[in-house]
């Protein structure tokens, strides 16, 4: 069953500014916690700290937090993109990512020379390879572009195609960044479709949002970061209001 487990993750970046010397002067951001120095004077952004939590099947998380907050941070090192050095993280069962369109496209190959890398990676038959060929074409209508390489696209045709390709197969686990719903009104409206179709067939879902509306129409958990602090776990019922200082139905009311 898949499962995701989360245990004291601390995550900081070094800052490599020619003006760290202003920033010593930033106390409030060092008493506040969210610059620190190490013993080599390095100054430190600290994005998550101290994040505990466990996912489970059937958890569909909304991850909310201000700008900054640690969002992406957290996606990220959940995906395994960043390594962590303080804390771990353990993760069982499949794991498909909707973060960067572009990610792992090889933009000196054609669209379906990619399509069969990606599959091949995946460890997919031969059949599963042409049955997603088959999807992403459908999906892209890249009609014949499919056989130029990528670099010959359009920056909508390269999301079309990375699109199509990142949401061809539903994985157990799927992570999400919203902005990965953007692009023309078409576009929009033939993804959330798509990714709709996703989301019930996870088993588990992380999704990083602003809007209230998608967590009310995805997801049954919601975690709330703060300034790289999880600072509530539970239902949309039960953090939204908090998070957004408004009564549950007024956040979900319908115009
Ligand atoms: N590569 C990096 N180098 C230095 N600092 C970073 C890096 N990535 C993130 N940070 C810092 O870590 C903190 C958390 O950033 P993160 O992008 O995770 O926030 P977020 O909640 O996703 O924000 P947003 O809603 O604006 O996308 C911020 O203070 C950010 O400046």
């Amino acid at each position: 069953m898949p499962s995701i487990t989360v245990k004291n993750l601390s995550i900081s970046f070094p800052l490599y500014h020619e003006n760290t010397r202003n920033l010593r002067k930033m106390t409030h951001l060092f008493i506040s916690g969210r610059l620190r120095q190490d013993q080599h004077k390095k100054i430190l952004v600290q994005s998550l700290r101290d994040i505990n939590f466990t996912l489970r099947q059937g958890d569909k998380v909304g991850l909310i937090g201000q700008n900054g907050a640690g969002k992406t941070t957290l996606l990220r090192t959940m995906t395994g993109i960043y390594e962590p050095i303080v804390g771990h993280i353990r993760v069982e069962g499949t794991i498909s990512t909707l973060l960067d369109p572009n990610a792992g496209m090889n933009f000196g190959l054609t669209g379906r020379e990619n399509i069969n890398l990606k599959c091949s990676l995946n460890g997919y038959s031969k059949q599963q390879t042409l049955e997603i060929a088959e999807s992403v074409a459908e999906f892209s209508e890249l009609g014949t572009y499919l056989d130029l390489p990528v670099r010959t696209y359009s920056s909508g045709m390269q999301l079309r195609l990375g699109f199509g390709l990142a949401t061809a197969i539903p994985p157990q686990i799927l992570m999400m960044d919203e902005w990965f719903l953007t692009g023309d009104a078409g576009f929009i409206l033939k993804a959330t479709k798509r990714i709709e179709n996703m989301v019930h067939n996870s088993q588990i879902l992380v999704i990083s949002t602003h809007s209230a509306e998608t967590i009310a129409k995805w997801c049954n958990r919601v975690l709330w970061l703060d300034q790289g602090f999880l600072k509530m776990d539970g239902t949309p019922e039960e953090v939204l209001p908090v998070y957004l200082n408004k009564p549950y139905e007024e956040i979900v009311k319908k115009d």
